[in-house]
């Protein structure tokens, strides 16, 4: 079957969007194999980004301005699966389904007390119905609240994506997405779904891409090859300080965003950078070391075993996202699981920029299996659960399923 699978992330720098053909059939889900027809990502027009950031910051965002670009985006990413149908050559009325992520544009996994009623939430935007309106395809979308309704955080999802596509019999692996948030997944050899750890580790991109902007003055978006923290230095008492964020020793389950390292976040890091006399240069070099050192904190910490597999080469450590493309960035991150040899997920045949996409592309599939798709060890929900919401398409059919526990 053939579905289109849409995603923009935290990065907030387009839509990616995929055309998967999965051979197997529906019911045969545990050794699926995804045949890329088509990758693209499709960046916002602009001013988009900035609008969508806005709506995302604390108190900025109006009911009026959420309302509107909730149908706007819907329209970009349902003009972003037209596109990549025509460049696939692929005629939209053959496509089984689109998953669509849609844009996050608040993530609160905390639980906040109401009263008694404990209220977890996350919203993300680009009406699904406009997408089913103006393709005639099936869309299922908001794939996160039904996790959060069932007290998960909601996220990280894509590691039920990544035990599917990357586990192995004999090895184990970390695949690991440096996005605007960096999340990973651990896939210990011959895993079962309830073996899988995965969680948020914090910053991917985000702090790095911010402060590229504040110092170019908007012109640069994110620092191209890792090319201008090669010129500073890390200055080791801010990155000690900023390891001591509560976030990384916060047990999994656990999920962050933009609430919690983003703008308000990079500003009081600014603030301290600037009382000690640290130079932008500098300054971004050590938030490039900074972004490395959680996540392999996050490795060491969290996941058994990690020290001697480590040292024993007995595991991948697998990269995708935007982020492999920082080359200081990765030597960081190698430099501090030495003797291993990182490797990015294309090494195993699978491409690292599509791979979020392709994701959301196998849980529509999931939904419309009937299947769950959540991994509740990961989120921390009380069962698994059918993901999403479903927009019947002009041909819509149910391809059958089983009913929910
Ligand atoms: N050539 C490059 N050099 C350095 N960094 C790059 C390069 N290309 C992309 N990036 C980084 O990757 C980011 C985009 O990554 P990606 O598309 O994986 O993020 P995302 O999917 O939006 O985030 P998330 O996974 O958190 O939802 C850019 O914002 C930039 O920081
Ligand atoms: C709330 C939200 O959109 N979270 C994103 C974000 O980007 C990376 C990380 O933070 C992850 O938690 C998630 O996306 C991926 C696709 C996920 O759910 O696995």
């Amino acid at each position: 079957m053939k579905i289109i699978g849409l995603m923009s992330g935290t990065s907030v720098d387009g839509i990616d969007a995929v055309i998967v053909d999965i051979q197997n059939g529906v019911e045969d889900h545990d050794a699926v194999r995804v045949n890329v027809l088509q990758f693209a990502t499709y960046p916002y027009p602009d001013g988009v980004r900035e609008r969508i950031l806005e709506i995302s910051a604390p108190g900025a965002g109006s009911v009026e301005k959420i309302c509107h670009l909730n149908a706007y985006l819907g329209e970009l990413f349902a003009q972003a699966a037209i596109r990549i149908a025509r460049e696939a050559g692929v005629e939209l009325a053959s496509i089984d389904a689109i998953g669509s992520h849609g844009q996050t544009i608040q993530h609160l996994p905390q639980p906040q007390d109401e009263s008694g009623i404990l209220v977890r939430s996350t919203l993300q935007i680009g009406e699904p119905s406009i997408i089913a309106e103006r393709t005639g395809v099936t869309t299922v979308a908001d794939f996160r609240p039904r996790d959060m309704a069932a007290g998960g955080q909601g996220a990280p999802l894509a590691p039920y994506g990544h035990y599917l596509l990357f586990r192995h019999p004999t090895r184990t692996r970390i695949v690991t997405n440096i996005g605007g948030i960096s999340n990973l997944t651990y896939l210990p050899a011959g895993a079962t779904p309830d073996q899988v750890i995965a969680f948020d580790t914090g910053p991917g991109n985000m702090l790095i891409d911010g402060l590229m902007r504040e110092i170019s003055g908007g012109t640069r978006v994110y620092d191209e090859n890792g090319d201008d923290a090669a010129q500073g230095t890390c200055d080791a008492d801010l990155l000690r300080s900023l390891m001591t964020h509560p976030y990384f020793t916060s047990k999994p389950p656990k999920s962050t965003g933009r609430e919690e390292f983003g703008a308000a976040y990079l500003r009081q890091i600014h603030k301290e950078a600037g009382s000690c006399g640290i130079n932008n240069a500098d300054l971004l070099r050590t938030l490039t070391e900074y972004t490395a050192e959680s996540i392999v904190y996050s490795f060491k910490t969290f996941l058994p075993n990690m020290r001697d597999m480590l040292e024993t080469q007995t595991i991948d450590l697998l990269f995708c996202g935007g982020g492999v493309r920082n080359q200081t960035l990765m030597r960081a991150v190698q430099q501090r699981v030495q003797p291993l040899s990182i490797a990015s997920v294309e090494q195993v045949g699978v491409s690292s920029d599509a791979l979020e996409a392709i994701v959301f592309a196998l849980f529509a599939r999931e939904t419309l299996a009937g299947r769950p798709a959540n991994l509740p060890n990961v989120t921390g929900s009380a069962h698994p659960v059918i993901l999403g919401k479903i927009i019947p398409g002009r041909s819509f059919r149910s391809l059958g399923g089983v009913s929910q526990t």
